[in-house]
């Protein structure tokens, strides 16, 4: 397939169903540096009150997307508009990749410098938390573990009550326990206070259980984008002899192909295909379907629309 080509199949704007309210939504959405575009035409809408993972692989525009939604930087094109009109530094709180804290602080200095620096602060339920986690209010940050380190600020963050809560990486580096314990810091957050989340991980398995919707980008665009439970639902893989594949794969879109001896394994969009007796179909789960989008860079499941 040519590079830089995108093939749009057949799909469905993505807008919330049932008039759900929306937090975040982006349009024709993109940044350049110099002549590399990081993100290009990006649309897609965040229904409020759920929990999204951004995937994608390394150099995909994941951060880009993030720091344009936190307003930190102005798009080339397009727009982004948070819940409340433009996108507004106080309703998103942007949690960085490298988590930027003061080494030097005490947990206490830095919860008072958060509620010095920001108008809306929730000091209380910061240091029930704090509490909870058995996190010493007087231990130097310097002096935190990686995952308690990831919990300060995400606590931090939350202390700003943001309708809209914007994670890069959180979970990155941390031990599978640190990582459920993030998780449910923020799964709790969400039951509590209703807040939108948005999270990037390169580790889809962190995503299952914890988030309901999904965001692909690859090379700079958006490839998926949708419900979780939806894009399961739309997608099949089929397994059957490799010489009717060719067949097969002229009447549905193909994701992802594998040929294995006389079988082949096609990844396919849409709902059962009539594949032909000798082929068996089996529903996907998300790690298949995350890493056939990521296998075909140029598939997108976006509106059509002119370039
Ligand atoms: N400040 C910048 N100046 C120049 N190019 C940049 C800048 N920031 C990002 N890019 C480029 O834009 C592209 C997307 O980068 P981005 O950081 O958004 O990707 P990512 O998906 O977050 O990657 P990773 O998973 O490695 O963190 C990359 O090619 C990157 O080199």
């Amino acid at each position: 397939m040519t590079a830089g080509r995108v093939v749009r199949l057949p799909g469905t704007p993505d807008t919330p169903a049932g008039g759900e309210p929306v937090a975040l939504q982006t349009s024709g959405l993109g940044r350049r540096y110099g002549s590399t575009w990081a993100l290009r035409d990006c649309t897609l809408a965040v229904p409020a009150g759920r929990v999204t993972g951004l995937v994608g692989p390394n150099g995909a525009g994941k951060t880009t997307l993030m720091h344009l939604v936190a307003g930190l930087i102005a798009p080339t094109e397009g727009a982004v508009r948070t819940e409340g009109g433009a996108a507004g530094r106080n309703e998103t709180s942007f949690l960085a990749q490298d988590k930027p804290l003061y080494e030097g602080f005490t947990v206490a200095e830095t919860l008072r410098l958060g509620r010095v620096l920001n108008r809306v602060w929730d000091e209380g339920p910061a240091r029930h938390r704090l509490a909870e986690l058995g996190i010493p209010l007087d231990r130097r940050v310097g002096r935190l573990s990686g995952g308690q380190r990831t919990q300060v600020a995400l606590t931090l963050a939350l202390a700003r009550r943001p309708r809209l809560l914007v994670l890069d990486e959180p979970l990155a580096d941390l031990d599978p326990l640190a990582r459920h314990d993030v998780m449910r810091t923020l799964m709790a957050a969400v039951a509590e206070a209703g807040l939108t989340v948005l999270l990037s991980s390169h580790v889809v398995a962190d995503l299952e259980g914890t988030c309901d919707r999904l965001i692909v980008v690859n090379r700079g665009r958006l490839q998926l984008s949708g419900d979780i439970d939806d894009l399961l639902a739309g997608h099949r893989l089929l397994t059957g002899p490799a010489e009717e594949a060719g067949a097969l794969a002229a009447r549905v879109p193909v994701i992802a192909r594998e040929t294995a001896g006389r079988q082949a394994s096609l990844l396919v969009r849409g709902g059962p295909p009539l594949a032909g007796p000798r082929w068996t179909t089996r529903p996907v789960s998300l790690p298949d379907l995350v890493l056939a989008y990521l296998r075909a860079p140029d598939t997108t499941t976006g509106p059509a629309g002119p370039r």
